[in-house]
C-alpha cells in the first residue's frame, strides 16, 4: 500500500468545529486507527469514504468522544471530546450507524423527551417532517423497520438545529427517494445555516452530490484529505506508450501508482500536490492523460 499521500492539518486545530491527531486505536490487538490527524473547516460538508471495515465509525466515535482512543486527542470546538460539556453537546446534532433503540416509546414520545433538553429544538420541523415521512407520532419506535428508524434519528438530530451534524452512512438503510432527500437536506442546512457536517459512506456518487471536503480512510489510515473539486483537478491517469515507458528510470512526481496497461506500456495515476505544476510526462509526446472517476481514484490510492 502507498504510504499516506496527503497528510491533511499538520498543526492541531483546536479552533475546528472537529480535529483529532494521532489517533490510535486497536480492538483486540488489531490496529483499527493508525494515527489519524484531521481537522473540520467551519461550513464544511466532509464525506468520509472508505470500504467496511476502513475505520470510519470508529474514527467518528472517538472524534466525538464516544470511545477512547489509545493514543492522541480530539477536540470539538477545542473542548476535549472526551470532556463535552452540555452546552457542546446542545450544538452538535449525531446520527449513529445503528440508532438506540428506545424500544419502549413512541416516535412522538420520544422526540418530545429529547427536545426538553435542547433550547433551539425545531418542532415545527419534527411535525413537517414526521408528517412527510409518514411516520405517525403514536407508532412505538419498537415495530420501525431499520429505514424507518433511522429517518427518526436523523429527526431527532436535525430538530436541534445543530450547528455541526455528524451522521455516520446515515442512508445506509433508507430507499432511493429517502436518500435524496436526506443529502438535500444535508445540503440546505450547510447552505443556508452554515453548519458543518460530516458524514460517513460508502457510496462516491453520495459523496459527490454534497461533499464539499472527502477523506479517504483506508485500514485505519487517512490516505487523503483534500476539496472535493481539488482533488478531481488534481489527479490524471497517464497511457504511456511503451518506447516512453522503457525510459522511466524514477518515480513520476505525484505519483499514486503504476501498473502494466492492458495494450502495452504503462499506466500511471498522479496525483498532483496542491500549487504544483503536473509532471513533464503529460506532454510527452505519444502519452494520453485522462482524469480520473473518483471511485477509480481511491482504488488506485489504495492499491
Ligand atoms: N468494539 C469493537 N470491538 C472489536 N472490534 C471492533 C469494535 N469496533 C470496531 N471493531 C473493528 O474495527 C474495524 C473497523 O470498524 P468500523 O466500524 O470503524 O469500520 P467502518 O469503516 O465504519 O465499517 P462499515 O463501513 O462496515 O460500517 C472492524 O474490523 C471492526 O470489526
Amino acid at each position: 500500500m502507498n504510504a499516506m499521500l496527503e497528510r491533511s492539518h499538520t498543526a492541531f486545530d483546536t479552533a475546528a468545529p472537529l480535529a483529532v491527531d494521532g489517533l490510535i486505536k486497536q480492538y483486540d490487538n488489531r490496529s483499527v486507527l493508525r494515527g489519524v490527524s484531521l481537522a473540520i473547516e467551519p461550513g464544511a460538508v466532509l464525506g468520509l469514504i472508505g470500504r467496511n471495515g476502513a475505520g470510519k465509525s470508529t474514527l467518528i466515535r472517538a472524534m466525538l468522544g464516544l470511545i477512547e482512543p489509545d493514543t492522541g486527542r480530539a477536540t470539538v470546538w477545542g473542548v476535549p471530546a472526551l470532556r463535552l460539556t452540555d452546552a457542546i453537546k446542545q450544538r452538535l446534532g449525531y446520527v449513529p450507524q445503528q440508532p438506540e433503540a428506545m424500544a419502549w416509546l413512541q416516535v412522538g414520545e420520544m422526540l418530545d423527551f429529547v427536545g426538553r433538553f435542547y433550547p433551539r429544538w425545531d418542532a415545527a420541523y419534527v411535525d413537517a417532517t414526521l408528517e412527510r415521512w409518514q411516520l405517525p407520532r403514536s407508532r412505538m419506535l419498537a415495530k420501525l423497520s431499520p429505514g424507518e428508524r433511522q429517518r427518526v434519528a436523523i429527526v431527532r438530530a436535525l430538530a436541534p438545529q445543530p450547528e455541526l451534524l455528524v451522521l455516520d452512512e446515515p442512508a445506509s438503510a433508507l430507499d432511493p427517494v429517502g436518500r435524496r432527500e436526506l443529502l438535500r437536506e444535508i445540503a440546505s442546512r450547510a447552505g443556508e445555516s452554515g453548519t458543518t457536517v460530516l458524514f460517513s459512506t460508502h457510496i462516491v456518487s453520495d459523496l459527490e452530490r454534497v461533499a464539499s471536503h472527502v477523506a479517504f480512510l483506508h485500514e485505519g489510515q487517512l490516505l487523503l484529505h483534500s476539496e472535493l473539486d481539488s482533488l478531481k483537478e488534481r489527479n490524471l491517469r497517464l497511457h504511456v506508450p511503451e518506447a516512453v515507458a522503457a525510459q522511466l528510470r524514477d518515480d513520476v512526481p505525484g505519483e499514486v501508482s503504476r501498473r502494466p496497461h492492458p495494450y502495452g506500456g504503462l499506466s500511471i495515476t498522479v496525483l498532483r500536490p496542491e500549487g504544483a505544476p503536473w509532471p513533464d510526462l503529460v506532454t510527452v509526446q505519444g502519452v494520453r492523460a485522462e482524469a480520473l472517476p473518483l471511485e477509480d481514484l481511491f482504488i488506485e490510492v489504495s492499491a
